[in-house]
């Protein structure tokens, strides 16, 4: 998948979040797009996943040389962000599944295997509720590398990470990461480090 923007800019009621974003994201690279708290990462995260249409300027996707309409792209995408929500009433058995309904398992990888990246196969019948935070993130985390999709975005990917659940990222990063279009919102250097490509929203405000 490849994301061209041409002069996009999002505005929220009357202020403008970002102007003038000329830019193309391409497959099998990897993007970093910076800015402190507040700047609009997420924004325009939303944008290039096409949840979230541009107030002004061309927005396209396209795969192969076709044409993908914004509202077709989630096929294409795994998100992992904190606003998106896991369901705290499934098991961890029960919420791998379902999100392996919708998506397709990376060659080699399965329900099981999702538990033992995790390390959590002595909890694969425990309610997502009681997991903590950290092991919460994990399994955000878990379930956007091990799907079978051409982009992968994660927005803020190592918060609630000790420096052990740092690592445990980056080696997924390292696996499954090669060949997809990857985009990580961040302020964390850690988290964005191996990303060849920077974006600095503050390049974009008005
Ligand atoms: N639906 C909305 N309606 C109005 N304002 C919004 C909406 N969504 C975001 N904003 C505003 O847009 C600005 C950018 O928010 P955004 O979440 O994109 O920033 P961010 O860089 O991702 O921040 P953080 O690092 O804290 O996650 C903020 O001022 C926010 O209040």
């Amino acid at each position: 998948m490849n994301i061209s923007l041409q002069n996009i800019g999002r505005r929220f009621n009357r202020e403008w979040i970002f102007r003038g974003v000329d830019y193309t994201f391409e497959q099998g690279n990897s993007y970093a797009i910076l800015g402190s708290n507040g700047s609009g990462k997420s924004t325009l995260l939303q944008v290039l996943n096409g949840s979230l249409a541009p107030s002004t300027g061309k927005l396209a996707f396209e795969d192969g040389g076709k044409n993908i309409e914004p509202e077709n792209v989630f096929n294409y995408l795994s998100l992992a962000a904190p606003y998106l929500e896991l369901i705290e009433e499934f098991s961890l058995s029960e919420m791998i599944d379902f999100h392996f309904k919708f998506k397709s398992y990376k060659p080699g990888v399965d329900r099981a295997a999702v538990a033992d990246i995790l390390n959590l196969q002595g909890s694969r019948n425990k309610a997502i509720r009681y997991f903590s935070s950290g092991m919460k993130q994990r399994l955000k985390l878990a379930l956007a590398f091990c799907s079978d999709t051409k982009m992968l975005m994660l927005d803020e990917p190592t918060s609630n990470l000790d420096n052990q659940g740092i690592d445990w990222y980056l080696g997924l990063v390292e696996k499954y990461s090669a060949g997809r279009l990857t985009i990580i919102c961040s302020n964390q250097e850690h988290e964005y480090a191996f990303c060849e490509n920077r974006l600095s929203i503050t390049d974009y405000k008005p």
